[in-house]
Protein backbone atom coordinates (compact mmCIF):
# COMPACT_ATOMS: atom_id res chain seq x y z
CA UNK A 1 0.00 0.00 0.00
CA UNK A 2 1.24 3.71 -0.96
CA UNK A 3 2.09 5.44 2.78
CA UNK A 4 0.19 8.02 4.41
CA UNK A 5 1.61 10.72 6.41
CA UNK A 6 -0.50 12.77 8.58
CA UNK A 7 0.33 15.25 10.91
CA UNK A 8 -0.08 15.06 14.50
CA UNK A 9 -0.67 19.04 15.31
CA UNK A 10 0.31 20.41 18.78
CA UNK A 11 -2.36 22.26 21.01
CA UNK A 12 -2.12 25.33 23.25
CA UNK A 13 -4.44 25.44 26.51
CA UNK A 14 -5.46 29.48 26.33
CA UNK A 15 -6.53 28.82 29.87
CA UNK A 16 -5.99 26.63 32.59
CA UNK A 17 -8.00 26.40 35.64
CA UNK A 18 -7.98 23.89 38.22
CA UNK A 19 -11.11 23.18 40.01
CA UNK A 20 -10.55 20.52 42.29
CA UNK A 21 -8.52 17.02 43.03
CA UNK A 22 -9.90 13.96 43.14
CA UNK A 23 -9.89 11.12 45.79
CA UNK A 24 -7.78 9.25 42.72
CA UNK A 25 -5.42 12.30 42.76
CA UNK A 26 -6.33 13.71 39.29
CA UNK A 27 -7.65 16.76 38.67
CA UNK A 28 -10.95 18.48 37.15
CA UNK A 29 -9.65 21.10 34.91
CA UNK A 30 -12.03 23.52 32.83
CA UNK A 31 -9.38 24.24 29.83
CA UNK A 32 -9.57 25.71 26.42
CA UNK A 33 -7.63 23.88 24.40
CA UNK A 34 -7.11 25.16 20.34
CA UNK A 35 -5.01 23.68 17.95
CA UNK A 36 -2.13 25.23 15.84
CA UNK A 37 -1.23 24.24 11.87
CA UNK A 38 2.15 22.52 13.11
CA UNK A 39 3.39 19.30 14.17
CA UNK A 40 4.74 15.50 14.41
CA UNK A 41 4.81 13.74 11.15
CA UNK A 42 3.61 10.15 11.15
CA UNK A 43 3.51 8.19 8.41
CA UNK A 44 1.93 4.81 8.21
CA UNK A 45 2.43 1.75 5.60
CA UNK A 46 0.79 -1.14 6.20
CA UNK A 47 2.96 -4.72 5.98
CA UNK A 48 2.13 -8.27 5.57
CA UNK A 49 3.60 -8.92 9.06
CA UNK A 50 1.75 -8.92 11.90
CA UNK A 51 3.81 -6.57 13.58
CA UNK A 52 3.91 -3.02 15.12
CA UNK A 53 6.86 -1.09 13.53
CA UNK A 54 8.47 1.94 14.88
CA UNK A 55 10.74 4.10 13.03
CA UNK A 56 12.30 7.50 12.59
CA UNK A 57 12.93 9.69 15.57
CA UNK A 58 12.04 7.40 18.24
CA UNK A 59 15.55 7.07 20.05
CA UNK A 60 14.94 8.96 23.29
CA UNK A 61 12.04 6.82 24.10
CA UNK A 62 11.78 2.84 24.61
CA UNK A 63 9.57 1.59 21.85
CA UNK A 64 7.08 -0.21 24.70
CA UNK A 65 6.79 3.23 26.07
CA UNK A 66 6.10 4.75 22.88
CA UNK A 67 2.75 6.24 22.71
CA UNK A 68 2.36 5.80 19.00
CA UNK A 69 3.39 2.05 19.96
CA UNK A 70 0.97 1.88 23.08
CA UNK A 71 -1.78 3.28 20.88
CA UNK A 72 -1.40 0.78 17.87
CA UNK A 73 -1.25 -1.62 20.28
CA UNK A 74 -4.39 -1.01 22.25
CA UNK A 75 -6.31 -0.85 19.19
CA UNK A 76 -4.87 -4.75 17.81
CA UNK A 77 -7.90 -6.40 19.25
CA UNK A 78 -10.59 -4.20 17.10
CA UNK A 79 -8.26 -5.22 13.92
CA UNK A 80 -10.20 -6.45 10.96
CA UNK A 81 -7.23 -7.32 9.10
CA UNK A 82 -4.12 -9.40 9.33
CA UNK A 83 -2.19 -6.48 8.41
CA UNK A 84 0.33 -5.00 10.46
CA UNK A 85 1.48 -1.70 10.39
CA UNK A 86 4.98 0.50 9.94
CA UNK A 87 5.22 3.83 11.61
CA UNK A 88 7.57 6.56 10.80
CA UNK A 89 8.00 9.48 13.25
CA UNK A 90 9.40 12.78 12.45
CA UNK A 91 9.34 14.41 15.94
CA UNK A 92 9.38 18.48 15.48
CA UNK A 93 7.24 19.39 18.94
CA UNK A 94 9.43 19.19 21.80
CA UNK A 95 8.44 16.94 24.71
CA UNK A 96 7.66 17.60 27.95
CA UNK A 97 6.56 20.90 26.27
CA UNK A 98 2.99 21.67 27.36
CA UNK A 99 2.14 21.42 23.28
CA UNK A 100 0.35 18.01 23.97
CA UNK A 101 2.90 16.24 21.04
CA UNK A 102 2.86 12.52 23.14
CA UNK A 103 -0.88 12.73 23.37
CA UNK A 104 -1.08 13.53 19.59
CA UNK A 105 0.86 11.33 18.35
CA UNK A 106 -1.29 8.76 19.78
CA UNK A 107 -4.65 10.31 18.77
CA UNK A 108 -3.29 10.11 15.14
CA UNK A 109 -1.96 6.52 15.39
CA UNK A 110 -5.68 5.51 16.48
CA UNK A 111 -7.52 7.96 13.81
CA UNK A 112 -5.63 6.44 10.91
CA UNK A 113 -5.15 2.78 12.13
CA UNK A 114 -8.95 2.56 13.02
CA UNK A 115 -9.26 3.39 8.59
CA UNK A 116 -6.27 1.29 7.69
CA UNK A 117 -6.78 -1.81 9.80
CA UNK A 118 -10.73 -1.33 9.31
CA UNK A 119 -11.41 -1.40 12.82
CA UNK A 120 -14.76 0.65 12.45
CA UNK A 121 -15.19 2.32 15.84
CA UNK A 122 -16.63 5.55 16.23
CA UNK A 123 -14.63 8.51 17.52
CA UNK A 124 -16.63 8.36 20.96
CA UNK A 125 -15.19 4.85 20.89
CA UNK A 126 -11.70 5.72 20.43
CA UNK A 127 -11.67 8.80 22.41
CA UNK A 128 -12.41 6.61 25.56
CA UNK A 129 -9.59 4.11 24.18
CA UNK A 130 -7.28 7.32 23.95
CA UNK A 131 -8.46 8.53 27.63
CA UNK A 132 -6.64 5.23 28.89
CA UNK A 133 -3.41 6.70 27.30
CA UNK A 134 -3.27 10.79 28.66
CA UNK A 135 -5.69 13.11 29.45
CA UNK A 136 -5.37 15.40 26.56
CA UNK A 137 -5.50 12.05 24.04
CA UNK A 138 -9.80 12.82 23.61
CA UNK A 139 -9.44 16.23 22.46
CA UNK A 140 -7.48 15.21 19.64
CA UNK A 141 -9.74 12.77 19.17
CA UNK A 142 -12.56 14.54 18.74
CA UNK A 143 -10.05 17.12 16.49
CA UNK A 144 -12.26 20.76 17.37
CA UNK A 145 -11.37 23.70 19.26
CA UNK A 146 -13.21 23.18 22.67
CA UNK A 147 -13.55 23.70 26.35
CA UNK A 148 -12.57 20.51 28.31
CA UNK A 149 -13.66 20.34 31.98
CA UNK A 150 -13.43 16.73 33.85
CA UNK A 151 -10.21 15.54 33.48
CA UNK A 152 -9.87 16.38 29.81
CA UNK A 153 -12.52 14.20 28.31
CA UNK A 154 -16.01 16.41 28.71
CA UNK A 155 -15.71 18.45 25.45
CA UNK A 156 -17.64 21.15 24.20
CA UNK A 157 -16.63 22.45 20.76
CA UNK A 158 -16.33 26.28 20.32
CA UNK A 159 -15.20 28.81 17.57
CA UNK A 160 -12.59 30.96 17.94
CA UNK A 161 -11.01 33.34 15.60
CA UNK A 162 -8.24 32.86 13.75
CA UNK A 163 -4.57 34.25 15.53
CA UNK A 164 -1.15 33.75 14.74
CA UNK A 165 1.19 32.62 17.27
CA UNK A 166 4.59 32.38 18.26
CA UNK A 167 5.29 29.46 20.68
CA UNK A 168 8.67 29.33 22.59
CA UNK A 169 10.15 26.65 24.36
CA UNK A 170 12.62 27.28 26.62
CA UNK A 171 14.34 24.25 26.56
CA UNK A 172 13.24 23.38 30.00
CA UNK A 173 11.26 19.91 30.21
CA UNK A 174 8.45 19.92 32.35
CA UNK A 175 7.10 16.69 34.25
CA UNK A 176 3.08 16.92 34.09
CA UNK A 177 2.90 14.56 37.22
CA UNK A 178 5.23 16.35 39.11
CA UNK A 179 3.45 20.09 38.84
CA UNK A 180 0.00 18.16 39.16
CA UNK A 181 1.47 16.75 42.63
CA UNK A 182 3.11 19.84 44.33
CA UNK A 183 1.75 21.24 47.23
CA UNK A 184 2.23 24.59 46.29
CA UNK A 185 -0.33 23.96 43.01
CA UNK A 186 -3.33 26.29 43.05
CA UNK A 187 -6.18 24.03 42.91
CA UNK A 188 -9.59 25.67 43.86
CA UNK A 189 -10.28 28.09 41.00
CA UNK A 190 -14.14 28.59 40.91
CA UNK A 191 -15.75 26.83 37.97
CA UNK A 192 -16.63 29.47 34.92
CA UNK A 193 -20.08 31.38 35.03
CA UNK A 194 -22.00 31.85 31.97
CA UNK A 195 -20.63 34.97 30.76
CA UNK A 196 -16.72 33.92 30.97
CA UNK A 197 -14.17 35.98 29.14
CA UNK A 198 -10.84 35.19 27.95
CA UNK A 199 -9.18 38.52 29.44
CA UNK A 200 -10.66 36.77 33.07
CA UNK A 201 -8.83 33.65 32.67
CA UNK A 202 -5.51 32.19 33.02
CA UNK A 203 -3.48 29.38 33.59
CA UNK A 204 -3.83 27.84 37.05
CA UNK A 205 0.23 25.88 36.91
CA UNK A 206 1.89 29.32 35.33
CA UNK A 207 3.22 30.81 38.75
CA UNK A 208 4.14 27.48 40.50
CA UNK A 209 6.27 26.42 37.37
CA UNK A 210 8.05 29.85 36.68
CA UNK A 211 8.83 29.84 40.71
CA UNK A 212 10.52 25.87 39.86
CA UNK A 213 12.09 27.04 36.17
CA UNK A 214 13.79 30.67 36.10
CA UNK A 215 13.52 29.68 31.79
CA UNK A 216 9.90 30.42 31.93
CA UNK A 217 9.58 33.25 33.64
CA UNK A 218 12.02 34.84 31.34
CA UNK A 219 10.65 33.25 28.21
CA UNK A 220 7.29 34.57 29.52
CA UNK A 221 8.96 38.39 30.52
CA UNK A 222 10.52 38.18 26.99
CA UNK A 223 7.31 37.42 24.99
CA UNK A 224 4.74 40.08 27.39
CA UNK A 225 6.99 42.83 24.94
CA UNK A 226 4.98 41.77 22.21
CA UNK A 227 1.57 40.72 23.12
CA UNK A 228 -0.50 39.24 25.25
CA UNK A 229 1.36 35.63 25.85
CA UNK A 230 0.97 33.01 28.43
CA UNK A 231 2.58 29.01 29.37
CA UNK A 232 0.64 26.20 27.61
CA UNK A 233 -0.51 23.33 29.83
CA UNK A 234 1.97 22.59 32.64
CA UNK A 235 4.89 24.28 30.25
CA UNK A 236 7.45 24.81 29.53
CA UNK A 237 6.18 26.38 26.32
CA UNK A 238 5.22 29.81 26.19
CA UNK A 239 2.88 31.62 23.43
CA UNK A 240 2.35 35.19 22.10
CA UNK A 241 -1.24 35.63 20.43
CA UNK A 242 -0.54 37.87 17.27
CA UNK A 243 -3.10 39.19 14.77
CA UNK A 244 -0.97 38.43 11.56
CA UNK A 245 1.82 35.97 10.35
CA UNK A 246 3.90 38.76 9.82
CA UNK A 247 4.31 40.12 13.19
CA UNK A 248 4.57 36.25 14.88
CA UNK A 249 7.30 35.65 12.43
CA UNK A 250 9.14 39.20 13.71
CA UNK A 251 8.91 37.75 17.64
CA UNK A 252 10.36 34.56 15.94
CA UNK A 253 13.01 36.15 14.37
CA UNK A 254 14.28 38.16 17.18
CA UNK A 255 14.31 35.17 19.61
CA UNK A 256 17.41 34.89 22.28
CA UNK A 257 19.54 31.71 20.28
CA UNK A 258 19.31 29.54 23.71
CA UNK A 259 15.48 29.10 23.07
CA UNK A 260 13.61 27.57 19.97
CA UNK A 261 10.10 28.22 19.13
CA UNK A 262 7.82 27.91 15.63
CA UNK A 263 5.04 30.25 14.16
CA UNK A 264 1.72 29.01 13.52
CA UNK A 265 -2.18 29.71 12.87
CA UNK A 266 -4.77 28.26 15.44
CA UNK A 267 -7.25 26.05 13.69
CA UNK A 268 -11.21 25.40 14.69
CA UNK A 269 -10.71 21.45 13.12
CA UNK A 270 -7.40 19.42 14.17
CA UNK A 271 -5.23 19.12 10.42
CA UNK A 272 -5.09 15.93 11.47
CA UNK A 273 -8.73 14.99 10.82
CA UNK A 274 -8.93 17.77 7.59
CA UNK A 275 -5.81 15.60 5.97
CA UNK A 276 -7.31 12.41 6.99
CA UNK A 277 -10.81 13.42 5.09
CA UNK A 278 -8.70 14.54 2.14
CA UNK A 279 -6.80 11.24 1.68
CA UNK A 280 -10.39 9.38 2.52
CA UNK A 281 -12.12 11.57 -0.82
C1 LIG B 1 -2.29 19.70 31.87
C2 LIG B 1 -2.75 19.22 30.53
O1 LIG B 1 -1.68 19.22 29.61
C3 LIG B 1 -3.81 20.14 29.98
O2 LIG B 1 -3.95 19.98 28.62
C4 LIG B 1 -3.27 17.81 30.62
O3 LIG B 1 -4.39 17.72 31.44
C5 LIG B 1 -2.23 16.78 30.96
O4 LIG B 1 -2.49 15.70 30.11
P1 LIG B 1 -1.48 14.51 29.87
O5 LIG B 1 -0.09 15.03 29.62
O6 LIG B 1 -2.12 13.64 28.82
O7 LIG B 1 -1.47 13.87 31.28
P2 LIG B 1 -1.46 12.35 31.73
O8 LIG B 1 -0.32 11.65 31.04
O9 LIG B 1 -2.83 11.78 31.63
O10 LIG B 1 -1.11 12.54 33.27
C6 LIG B 1 0.17 12.85 33.76
C7 LIG B 1 0.04 13.11 35.25
O11 LIG B 1 -0.58 14.39 35.47
C8 LIG B 1 -1.49 14.35 36.54
N1 LIG B 1 -2.81 14.80 36.05
C9 LIG B 1 -3.07 14.86 34.71
C10 LIG B 1 -4.29 15.33 34.25
C11 LIG B 1 -5.24 15.74 35.21
N2 LIG B 1 -6.44 16.20 34.82
N3 LIG B 1 -4.97 15.67 36.52
C12 LIG B 1 -3.77 15.22 36.96
O12 LIG B 1 -3.53 15.18 38.16
C13 LIG B 1 -1.46 12.97 37.10
O13 LIG B 1 -0.56 13.01 38.18
C14 LIG B 1 -0.84 12.14 35.98
O14 LIG B 1 -0.08 11.10 36.52
N1 LIG C 1 5.52 9.74 20.79
C1 LIG C 1 5.81 10.46 21.89
N2 LIG C 1 6.10 11.76 21.76
C2 LIG C 1 6.36 12.51 22.86
N3 LIG C 1 6.40 12.04 24.10
C3 LIG C 1 6.12 10.75 24.29
C4 LIG C 1 5.81 9.91 23.19
N4 LIG C 1 5.58 8.69 23.69
C5 LIG C 1 5.75 8.76 25.01
N5 LIG C 1 6.07 9.99 25.41
C6 LIG C 1 6.32 10.41 26.81
O1 LIG C 1 5.29 11.34 27.18
C7 LIG C 1 5.84 12.44 27.91
C8 LIG C 1 4.97 13.68 27.67
O2 LIG C 1 5.10 14.02 26.33
P1 LIG C 1 4.35 15.22 25.64
O3 LIG C 1 5.23 15.69 24.54
O4 LIG C 1 2.96 14.84 25.26
O5 LIG C 1 4.30 16.29 26.81
P2 LIG C 1 3.53 17.60 26.93
O6 LIG C 1 3.65 18.37 25.66
O7 LIG C 1 3.98 18.25 28.18
O8 LIG C 1 2.03 17.15 27.05
P3 LIG C 1 0.85 17.73 27.90
O9 LIG C 1 0.67 19.16 27.57
O10 LIG C 1 -0.25 16.87 27.39
O11 LIG C 1 1.24 17.49 29.33
C9 LIG C 1 7.27 12.59 27.39
O12 LIG C 1 8.12 13.10 28.37
C10 LIG C 1 7.67 11.16 26.98
O13 LIG C 1 8.35 10.51 28.03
Amino acid sequence: MTPVSIIAPAKLNLFLHINHQRADGYHELETLFTFLDFGDELTFTLINEKEIILCGDISDIPQQDNLIYKAALALQPYKNTPLGINIKLIKKLPMGGGVGGGSSDAATTLLTLNYLWQCDLSIAELAKIGLNLGADVPVFIHGKTAIAQGVGEELTSINLPKKWYCVVFPNVHISTAEIFTHPELPRNTPKLSEDWKLADTSNDCEALVKKLNCEVEKTLLWLLKYGPSRMTGTGACCFVELDSQIAAQRVLNSLPSCWHGFVAPNTTISPAHTQLENWLK
